[in-house]
């Protein structure tokens, strides 16, 4: 089986520090990656591509580092960036021949493997179009295509999900969960719902560093204890949401049903409610707008003597 290991991964632009002594291992699965915009997971997708070199630390594949495997790694790879380049008047049959072609694939089992892709991306009826008429869920599809195209044990996907409307993003989902077997997907996101479902591990990068790793139920576990439901009138709902991270809001009967991510009861009916990624999300990722708020109303979002620190791992 297939172990790919970072080892104190860290990626310095002058003086910025994206990547902070990442150290993680990934076996067979889906992974969801998981953080704010400039958390670091493009910098971490492109060092795993072998796209950017780390300035320390470095990444092992069953434990070899990548660096020697050279050739024999990135053959392993598939990878979709955020904005992958492709060309309008072509069409996806086209498109997918020609990046056949430039990774090497022998051209008598070439368009095979394309026929292949384009059945298991769901392009099956559309790949005579030109791509200049494709929708963003499809053009996502075909990023899906040229990525298998060398039938990668390492999947890697950057933002995949982003712009897509709610029926193409279970499509996808559907897609990724079925490519999973025998493979290690990793998949970067700031959709929390895109990976809730499908993600075998889910990482949270924080400004670099990874805060947490595990599966949902695992992660989750942060905030047993923090997340609040309550029924109040919509005036009070307004009230508590410039006080607290609020989860969720909805309508009902004349009154508010609020979701309240907080260390401490908001209000006295309030109940604690089953926590899911979504609270943990917020928990992490409101951090600056909890401390504000500590700074405006007092210590209602966290309990004394806790600083930031403590909470992460
Ligand atoms: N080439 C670069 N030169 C200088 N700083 C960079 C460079 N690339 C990224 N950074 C900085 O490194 C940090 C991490 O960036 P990165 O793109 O990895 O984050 P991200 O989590 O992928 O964000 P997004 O969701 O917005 O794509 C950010 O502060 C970013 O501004």
């Amino acid at each position: 089986m297939l172990e790919l290991t970072l080892d104190r991964l860290t990626k310095r632009y002058r003086n910025k520090i994206a990547l902070d002594q990442v150290s993680a291992s990934f076996t067979q699965g889906v992974y969801g990656l998981l953080g704010a915009n400039g958390a670091g997971k493009t910098t971490m997708l492109r060092l795993i591509c072998d796209i950017l070199d780390p300035t320390e630390g470095e990444i092992l594949c069953n434990g070899t580092p990548i660096r020697r495997l050279d050739g024999e790694y990135r053959r392993l790879l598939g990878y979709l960036p955020q904005d992958f380049g492709y060309y309008p008047d072509f069409t996806a049959l086209k498109y997918l021949m020609y990046i056949a072609a430039l990774k090497a694939l022998p051209p008598q089992t070439a368009r095979d493997k394309v026929e292949e892709c384009i059945h298991l991306a769901g392009l099956k009826g559309e790949e005579k179009q030109k791509i200049r008429g494709y929708s963003g869920g499809m053009l996502r599809r075909l990023g899906i295509a040229q990525a298998l195209l060398n039938d990668p044990r390492i999947l890697i996907m950057d933002e995949p999900t982003s712009g897509l409307d709610p029926r193409e993003r279970i499509r996808f989902r559907n897609i990724i969960s079925s490519l999973s077997r025998d493979r290690i997907i990793i998949l970067s996101t700031h959709i929390v719902s895109d990976v809730e479902y499908i993600a075998d591990e889910i990482l949270l990068l924080r400004s670099g560093r990874l805060i947490q790793k595990g599966t949902v139920t695992e992660v989750t576990e942060v905030v047993r204890g923090r997340v609040w439901e309550c029924m109040v009138p919509p005036s009070e709902a307004e009230e508590l949401g410039r006080r607290y991270a609020i989860a969720n809001l909805k309508n009902l009967e004349g009154m508010v049903k609020v979701r309240i991510v907080s260390d401490e009861k908001p209000f006295p009916q309030a109940a604690e409610a089953e926590p899911g990624l979504e609270d943990l999300y917020l928990y992490y990722f409101d951090q600056k707008d909890m401390r504000n708020l500590r700074e405006t109303y007092g210590p209602g979002g966290r309990r004394e003597n806790e600083n930031v620190s403590d909470r992460t791992l």
